[in-house]
């Protein structure tokens, strides 16, 4: 038996179109257009093509998109200045400050310099707290993804047995608040986890973010399980001169064999992260304006 392919470009889409509705709403109602700001340090080749891509869709959504692209030497100092007018500039409800920042530069500094109320990545101290604790925040982009994913293959996760493989603070952990909230009994694995083979065979849900190109084998999955594949693997062509290939954490070809469910790589995960930023920017802005919230687009 073959695996449903989970279609997570055409379900972003779908969010996206709701985020454009809420966005004409929006500006139609209160005249107010959501505004997201995207700060690249560095010319990082992949990171270009994600700010890119983010801007793009913004623009789409009707949203006003501001572009801050800085030299690799930017100071802490400058960035933490730019922080400061982006924070107090009314145009402005999302601010993304694209990761990994070159190594001079404090991550966790830069990130909790960012006004949490405009954190739509939720990588904030506070909204991670708030998160953990189960208080209303902004959610990271990649896990609301996935439990949106989920929440419409499964319905109502309760009992479940959710695995998730990789314990950072931008997919994981706050992965794993999601599934706890949604009543999943959840276990964390990581690279220290002993026997992970047998503990991801027990999972009805695999959520796999250790980006470690097609570590997840096939014998690894639970018959009729849903797999989550977030890993986004850049390899270099098989033939001479083509195009890198994108591949994801999970043995794709042997895990479909044995999945219930499974998201490909591209085309899974990846759109679902975009669609949720553009979310959390049109919920940040009705919030920062005290304004009712587009319920349909919050967990
Ligand atoms: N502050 C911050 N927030 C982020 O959300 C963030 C970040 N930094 N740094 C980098 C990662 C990576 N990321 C992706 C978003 C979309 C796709 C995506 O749309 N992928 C397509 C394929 C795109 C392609 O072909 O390269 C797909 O999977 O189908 C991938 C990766 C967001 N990130």
């Amino acid at each position: 038996m073959s695996a449903d392919i989970i279609d997570g470009k055409a379900f972003a889409a779908s969010i996206r179109d709701r985020v454009a509705a809420a966005t004409g709403n929006l500006k139609e109602e209160f005249g107010l257009t959501p505004g997201l700001a995207v700060v690249l340090v560095g010319e990082d080749p992949a990171s270009q093509v994600y700010t890119r891509s983010k801007e793009r869709m913004a623009t789409a959504a009707g949203m006003a998109s501001f572009e801050h692209r800085l030299a690799e030497e930017t100071t802490e100092r400058e960035l933490l200045g730019l922080i400061d007018n982006l924070n107090a500039d009314p145009e402005v409800h999302g601010i993304l400050v694209q990761l990994p920042l070159p190594p001079h530069l404090d991550s966790a500094l830069v990130i909790n310099a960012i006004d949490p109320n405009k954190d739509v990545d939720g990588f904030h101290i506070s909204n991670a707290g708030r998160l953990a604790t189960g208080q209303t925040s902004m959610v990271p982009c990649t896990p609301l993804g996935c439990l949106l994913l989920l929440k419409d293959r499964i319905g109502d996760l309760s009992g479940k047995h959710a695995v998730v493989v990789g314990r950072s603070n931008i997919v994981g952990k706050p992965m794993a608040s999601l599934l706890l909230g949604a009543n999943a009994t959840v276990s964390i694995a990581h690279s220290r986890t002993a026997d992970l083979a047998g503990l991801c065979r027990q999972a009805d849900i695999l959520v796999a973010a250790v980006g470690r190109p097609g570590m997840i084998e096939g014998d690894w999955i639970k018959p009729g399980a849903t797999v989550i594949d977030v890993g986004i693997n850049r390899l270099p062509s098989e033939t001479e001169g083509g195009k890198d290939r994108l591949v994801g954490d999970v043995d794709f070809a042997a895990a479909k064999e044995v999945a219930g469910a499974i998201t490909p790589v591209p085309g899974g995960v990846g759109p679902m992260t975009i669609a949720c930023l553009l979310a959390n920017t049109v919920v940040a802005a009705a919030r920062i304006n005290g304004l009712p919230e587009p319920d349909e687009l919050t967990v």
